[in-house]
Parts: C-alpha cells; structure tokens; sequence
C-alpha cells in the first residue's frame, strides 16, 4: 500500500492546517461547462462528468499535503454545494468576465483572508489527479515568485502559482503556456506528474485520464462512460451519399450498420470512399447497434 492507497474510496482530507498554498479552482455553470465533451458523451453526460471531474479534482487537491485550502469560483449552485460538501470554501463569479478575471477574484478572496498566501489557480478538469504528484509540482512552484505547469497536450495550463506578495496574473485560456512563460512565470519540468497534466476536454482525454486512473466520481459514472465507448471498433466504409452524408459501414462480422450526417459529421471527415478502413462509435449492441460517429482508422 503506497501513499495513494486510497484511491478507490476516495481521498482522506488534510488536515494539516499549516500547509502552505492555498489553491483557487474555476468552475463554469454546468450547464456550459465541458462543451467539447458533448460529441462523446451527450450533453447529460457531458454536465454529469463536468460535476465529477470538479469533484474529484478538489477532492484530491484536499488531500495533498501541500494545500491548505481551496476556493472554488463558480456561480453553479449545486455544484458549488457539492464542492463545499468536500471541504472547499466557494467564492460566486462576481466579476463574470470570463475565466482569468475569476481566477483573480479566486486569489484576491484568499488574499482576503490570508494576506501572506501563497495561491495556485489549478483547472477543475483533472480527475485523475493524485495528491502525491501535485505535492511534487507545488514543492517545485515553491521555489519561484509565479511557475505553472503546462497541460498534457504541451499548449495550455493546468496549474499557475504566485508566491506569496505576487500577484497571480493569469492568461489562461487555449494556448496559455507560452503566454504564462512570456509572462515571466517560471515553467515547471518535472516529469512523472502526469496527473497533474492530463485535463481532459474530448474523449479522448476521457479515454487517457481512465488509462491514469481517475478518481471515485468519475470512476462510478465512467460505467456509462465505458459502455458508450465499448461499441467503440473498426469497420469498412461500404456505401457513403455526399448529398446527404448519410450511407452504411460493414463490421468486420461482415453485418452492415447505416450511419447518419449526425454521425459522419462527428467524426470530422469531409469525404468517405467504399473500401476505406474506420473507426466507429456507436451505442447499444448487435441489431440495436446506432452508430454515433465515423472516422478514418489511422494507427
Ligand atoms: N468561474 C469560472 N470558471 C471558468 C470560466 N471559464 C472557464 N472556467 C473554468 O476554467 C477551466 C478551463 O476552462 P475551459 O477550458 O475554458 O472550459 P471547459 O468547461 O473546461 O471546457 P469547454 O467548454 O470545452 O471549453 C474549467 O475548470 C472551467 O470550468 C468562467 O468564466 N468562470
Ligand atoms: C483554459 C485552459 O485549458 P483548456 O485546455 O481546458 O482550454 C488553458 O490551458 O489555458
């Protein structure tokens, strides 16, 4: 048993009221949040998993050694409820003007309080995050006035620091790591941090953090994750009509399963020719099989 054997029954809460950073966490209204997840997962889904994500990111960001405390900023009501019900304080999205003004209302509130506070604004996207690993990057971050740590993709941010007196100036929002560095904000190096790195916006960021490992909550709703994705195969374009994208693939049992526009234009493809190898998502099993999506197989 190492110091993540909790893992599968959540995280236990440190109590260490000494620790050092107090961390500030965005959340958007639900009912916006995780829009690029959408395509895989549907939109109930999508506000389900956006909560889970949320609750498992703070729920470990609690029990690392390292944080005292953290603020979610979100005007969402019930998620705001279930984030206090974790440990969290929540601070309302007075500026609303988007993220980085909240992530600066997020640290002026703990300011507030705490005036010496050393912040760090972290996404709530990570839920496969380990408590071991941000201890590893805020230890890091400890040793600069502003650090961040850049996201798994290498163009955004997951994690901007700002030691105590600093301010945190955050430029979030797509390609942040090269505004944070420009900003004079020290870029964190360490490897084997995965965790604290892999915000997930697609399903395929989905599909890796389940790869890491995610937390309870997104870990109980990943069974309907899962079972949409486990109609996840390969196939061959058999008929395709550019008038209607609409037309058919055969699975490799040889069964021909039609597809819609719906489907074709989720997987981004301009053009399918008969013979072509894809990837197919689909729900539901054998005759009762929609696909979802169509894409080009590519290894
Ligand atoms: N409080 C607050 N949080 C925000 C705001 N905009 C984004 N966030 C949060 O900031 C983090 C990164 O946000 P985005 O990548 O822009 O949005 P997202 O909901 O994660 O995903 P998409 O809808 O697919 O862009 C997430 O934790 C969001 O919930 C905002 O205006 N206010
Ligand atoms: C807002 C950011 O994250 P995302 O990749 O979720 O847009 C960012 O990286 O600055």
């Amino acid at each position: 048993m190492g110091p993540d054997a909790h893992w599968t029954e959540g995280w236990p809460l440190n109590t260490l009221r000494t620790a050092p950073w107090s961390l500030v966490v965005p959340l958007k209204p639900l009912l916006l949040a995780k829009s690029r997840l959408a395509p895989s997962a549907g939109d109930a889904l999508r506000r389900r998993l956006a909560l889970a994500f949320a609750e498992d990111t703070v729920a470990a960001a609690l029990a690392c050694a390292a944080v005292r405390d953290v603020v979610v900023v979100t005007d969402d009501g019930p998620a705001g409820a279930a984030l206090a019900a974790l440990g969290a304080r929540i601070a309302s999205d007075t500026p609303a003007a988007g993220l980085n003004a909240a992530l600066a209302h997020g640290a002026r509130t703990v300011r507030a309080l705490r005036p010496g506070a050393a912040v760090a604004a972290l996404n709530a996207d990570l839920p496969a995050l380990r408590p071991t690993e941000l201890r590893q990057v805020l230890d890091y971050a400890a040793e600069f006035p502003r650090a961040f740590l850049a996201d798994a993709t290498g163009i955004g941010t997951t994690l901007l620091s700002a030691a105590p007196g600093v301010e945190l100036a955050p430029f979030f929002g797509g390609p942040s790591r090269a505004r944070h560095s420009a900003a004079g904000a020290r870029e964190i190096p360490l490897a084997g941090v995965d965790s604290v790195r892999r915000d997930v916006d697609t399903g395929d960021d989905l599909r890796a953090a389940l790869t890491l490992g995610v937390g309870p909550r997104t870990a109980r709703l990943s069974t309907a994750v899962t079972g949409r994705y486990a109609a996840v195969m390969q196939a061959t374009a058999y008929t395709y009509d550019s008038e209607t994208r609409s037309g058919s693939v055969l699975l490799d049992d040889g069964t021909p399963v039609d597809f819609d526009a719906t489907a074709f234009d989720a997987g981004g493809l301009r053009l399918l020719r008969p013979g072509q190898r894809v990837r197919i998502e689909g729900e539901g099993e054998g005759a009762d099989l929609r696909i979802t999506l169509v894409t080009l197989q590519t290894f």
